[in-house]
């Protein structure tokens, strides 16, 4: 079963300009997919429509299997966490360890299971320290993994990152990026980043192109990678890990090219054995 199905998807703001042109695609249950495009090609407006934000003018969304529609919204929201670009909107209580707790005590989660389950997400996220600490005071790095702790904590099988990453240091960037590969390897839930990170895209395993409302581009990222001259014209870069590879190719010293630095290690490594 996906988890998640949309079919000739269409959404205007205003009742006249489609935003959201006829997309379809299909998200695998336990897959990491990622979404690009550029500014304004309808990546949030995607995000907030599988969630329910916003209604479909046309088309259709299923989530695990069950079509989206007005009666069954709140009950899905329970599969489906997002985290936000702005982490300051995302908070409500006044400490870290009552913030998480407000997400479980919305989901019905006993009391006495919750200090448990609070401390075991804070330190999958590294914030353990910080379960007293009002999250506002915190960096914007911090803030990230409050709001990643709320979502773990709740446990749903589909988690969307709305360009979660995008106010953040490389540093910050890398070690949320880190997080979401966890959360995908060692607890099999669906993940969903849009981001405008080509290092993140190249680290998950479908890539979802978008431009102008539209499904540019869909496949590995391998294959999106294929597609420089259609990249450049939208304005992507490539992941650091193919441009200096791709290098080395051409010099005769790489047999292939590589999307990520964890690969390049690999061939540098297999080279060093057998010089
Ligand atoms: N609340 C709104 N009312 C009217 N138009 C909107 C609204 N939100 C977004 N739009 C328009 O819808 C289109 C898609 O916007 P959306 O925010 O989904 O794009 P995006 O790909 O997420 O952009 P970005 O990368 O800048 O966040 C844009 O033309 C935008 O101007």
């Amino acid at each position: 079963m996906s988890a998640v199905e949309v079919s000739h998807l269409s959404f205007s703001y205003d009742g006249q300009n489609d935003v959201i042109k006829d997309v379809s695609f299909e998200i695998p249950k336990g897959s990491y997919t990622t979404i690009v495009g550029h500014n304004g090609s309808g990546k949030s407006t995607i995000a907030k429509l599988l969630i329910g934000l916003l209604k479909a003018k046309s088309g259709e969304i299923k989530i695990l299997g069950n079509t989206l529609n007005e009666e069954n919204v709140y009950s899905l929201r329970n599969h489906v966490g997002i985290v936000f670009q702005n982490p300051d909107n995302q908070f409500i209580g006044s400490t870290v360890a009552d913030d998480i707790a407000f997400g479980l005590e919305n989901h019905c989660v006993p009391q006495e299971q919750m200090q448990a389950i609070i401390e075991d997400v804070a330190a999958r996220v590294n914030m353990s320290d910080f379960l007293d600490s009002e999250p506002t005071k915190l960096s914007g790095g911090q803030k990230q993994r409050v709001a990643i702790a709320g979502i773990l904590a709740i446990a749903p099988d589909i988690i969307i990152f709305d360009e979660s990453t995008s106010m953040l240091d490389p540093q910050g960037k890398a070690s949320i990026n880190e997080q979401i590969q966890k959360l995908h390897d060692e607890r099999n839930i669906t993940i969903l980043s849009i981001t405008h990170d080509m290092e993140e895209v190249a680290q998950s395993e479908y890539v979802i192109v978008l431009k102008d409302g539209k499904v540019e581009m869909q496949g590995t990222p391998k294959q999106i990678f294929e597609h420089k001259g259609k990249l450049k014209e939208m304005k992507l870069e490539l992941p650091f890990a193919l441009s200096f590879s791709e290098k080395l190719k051409n010099e005769g010293i790489f047999k292939d090219s590589y999307c990520t630095l964890d690969e390049v290690v690999n061939e540098l490594c297999q080279l060093r054995s057998t010089n």
